[in-house]
């Protein structure tokens, strides 16, 4: 799914209208009727619940007073308020006319603000993708007041305030809302984690705008849910033998983290790898031998640390940091490793080779292209060596660290960003708190070198793939643990289900 920008969403509008030949005040109207059936349905409003429509002057406005208007017909009993401007948009004054009389409708001012009980419901349509700058003077005021109460608010295509896709100075008049509503695609802000509290839960309405312009619009931001992966995961051919799902090498775990092996051990063989190789150091021989009995055991000659790299020849694909340490000779072999994979053979890096990729930067020179690193947000601070002015800066990082180390990135965390050599980020749609729990990233990094070492993806597939599966794996798991149970042995427990999923 593609996240458009705000001028890219007026384009979408104009482009819907012309191509289907009908008028704006249409379209608007089908916006209106798709709010009001989700109103019905998701919130089951009882005719005696006091609704309060707060509308702006433009056509976020005009989509509240549709709204107003159906819900009246529909035996509701909304208060409408409005916002004074010097100008409103040509749709909302249509709307504003066939507002029934009955519905009362009341004028905003600072000392004219509705009173909202808790049980009370705000539908709040002052302002969506037409803000350009931070809300101040009245319409602030009104945000403010709204914040403070104990009404459910629920947002017409953004939270008012609230920019579709650029940043915003902290402590800006935004509105919380309790659910978002928003038309056709989500937008990139809904994305970000400081936005988190005004959106509240989002949700997508189709209201069945243009898709051959949104098929032929370049955007540089994707929301990946299942229907995007559709076709990416091909099913395994009967004829199909090791050599096709690739023999992959796990260098991993030290004295004391050799759960970090055993986790990323797994998922690798779960995500339908052809073979595994682990390389710990030797005082992990006997555990990954008893608790994994699918994987070769190849131990380091150190007890304690991963010290020497093994002979790459055999290996489609090699991940290496889950667990590992950062004594100065596991970063020898991270040096090793860089110099010897070759184009052709695949990397991943993850956890603590991230790590000493940051406190050795001159390793970051050397990554070979393709190579997909996979940093939660702490270890890609460390790598850029600074610290994001905020979350869309971050992203900004994110792009120029991808291009100009020609690798892919995993920016981990709630809709895990993933970074592309081209360009293009990918925002995963799956996933859940729950997994925000010692060891789900090592979970990650198997998976993903399972998918890397299969020789029927590129790159972006296995990617793309192994990320959403991880996360649906999260998802089913917490369907039967709760998410505070869910432990990240569990996410392993479903990487099947989640890729059969994907299969086909
Ligand atoms: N995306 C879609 O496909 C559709 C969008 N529609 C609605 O149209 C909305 C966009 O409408 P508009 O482009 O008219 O924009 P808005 O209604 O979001 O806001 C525009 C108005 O707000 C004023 N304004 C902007 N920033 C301000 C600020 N900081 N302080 C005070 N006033 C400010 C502008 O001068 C203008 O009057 C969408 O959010 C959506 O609700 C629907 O009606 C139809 C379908
Ligand atoms: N709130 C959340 N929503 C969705 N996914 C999450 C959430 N919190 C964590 N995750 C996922 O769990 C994994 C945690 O990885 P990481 O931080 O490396 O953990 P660890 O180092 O303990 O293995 C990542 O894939 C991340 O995207
Ligand atoms: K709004």
């Amino acid at each position: 799914m593609k996240l458009l920008t705000a001028a890219q969403t007026r384009a979408l509008d104009q482009a819907t209208v012309e191509a289907q030949g009908i008028t704006s005040l249409e379209l608007m109207e089908r916006a209106a009727t798709a709010c009001t059936l989700w109103l019905l349905d998701e919130l089951q409003l009882a005719f005696s619940t006091e609704i309060h429509v707060l509308c702006g002057p433009g056509n976020n406005g005009g989509d509240g007073l549709a709204v107003a208007r159906q819900l009246h017909t529909a035996g509701y009993a909304p208060q409408v308020w409005l916002l004074p401007a010097d100008k409103h948009s040509a749709d909302f004054l249509l709307n504003r006319q066939q507002l029934p009389q009955a519905i009362r409708c009341q004028e905003l001012s600072a000392r004219r603000l509705p009173m909202l009980p808790a049980g009370a419901l705000v539908l709040d349509a002052l302002f969506g993708t037409g803000l350009t700058r931070p809300l101040e003077g009245l319409p602030a005021t009104i945000v403010k007041h709204l914040n403070q109460t104990e009404a459910t608010v629920v947002a017409v295509d953004m939270p008012s305030g609230l920019l579709a896709d650029s940043p915003q100075p902290a402590g800006s008049a935004i509105v919380r809302a309790h659910h978002t509503l928003s038309f056709e695609l989500p937008k990139l802000a809904f994305l970000m984690p400081r936005n988190a509290d005004f959106v509240g839960e989002w949700t997508v309405l189709p209201i069945g705008l243009d898709q051959s312009f949104i098929h032929n619009t370049d955007v540089d931001n994707y929301f990946v849910d299942a229907a995007s992966l559709a076709g990416r995961l091909p099913r395994r051919a009967r004829f199909s033998h090791k050599g096709t799902f690739g023999h992959a090498l796990l260098l991993a775990g030290s004295y004391g983290k050799l759960g970090a092996a055993v986790l990323a051990a797994r998922a690798c063989l779960r995500g339908g790898v052809g073979l595994l190789t682990v390389r710990t150091p030797a005082v992990g021989y006997t555990v990954l031998q008893m608790s994994v009995p699918e994987a070769m055991a190849l131990p380091d000659p150190s007890h304690d640390f991963v010290t020497e790299l093994p002979e790459l020849q055999p290996y489609a694909a090699v991940a290496m940091g889950p667990g590992l340490g950062q004594e100065v000779s596991s970063a020898e072999v991270l040096r090793q490793l860089l110099r010897q994979a070759g184009s052709r053979r695949a990397l991943v890096l993850d956890a603590d080779a991230l790590n000493l990729l940051s406190t050795h930067r001159e390793l970051l020179g050397k990554l070979p292209p393709d190579t997909v690193l996979t940093p939660h947000l702490k270890e890609f601070e460390r790598l850029t060596g600074e610290p994001a002015r905020d979350d869309y800066h971050r992203l900004e990082q994110l792009r120029a660290f991808c291009r100009e180390h020609r690798c892919y990135c995993v920016l981990k965390g709630a809709y895990t960003a993933l970074g592309t050599p081209h360009g293009p980020m990918y925002f995963n749609s799956t996933g859940n708190p729950g997994m925000s729990t010692g060891g789900s990233g090592d979970v990650l990094t198997g998976l993903l070198l399972a998918l890397r070492a299969d020789q029927r993806l590129s790159p972006l597939d296995a990617a793309l793939l192994a990320v959403y599966a991880h996360g649906r794996a999260g998802d089913l798991a917490a369907a039967e643990t709760g998410e505070a149970g869910l432990i990240a042995g569990d996410l392993v427990q479903f990487i099947g289900p989640a890729l059969r999923e994907l299969e086909g």
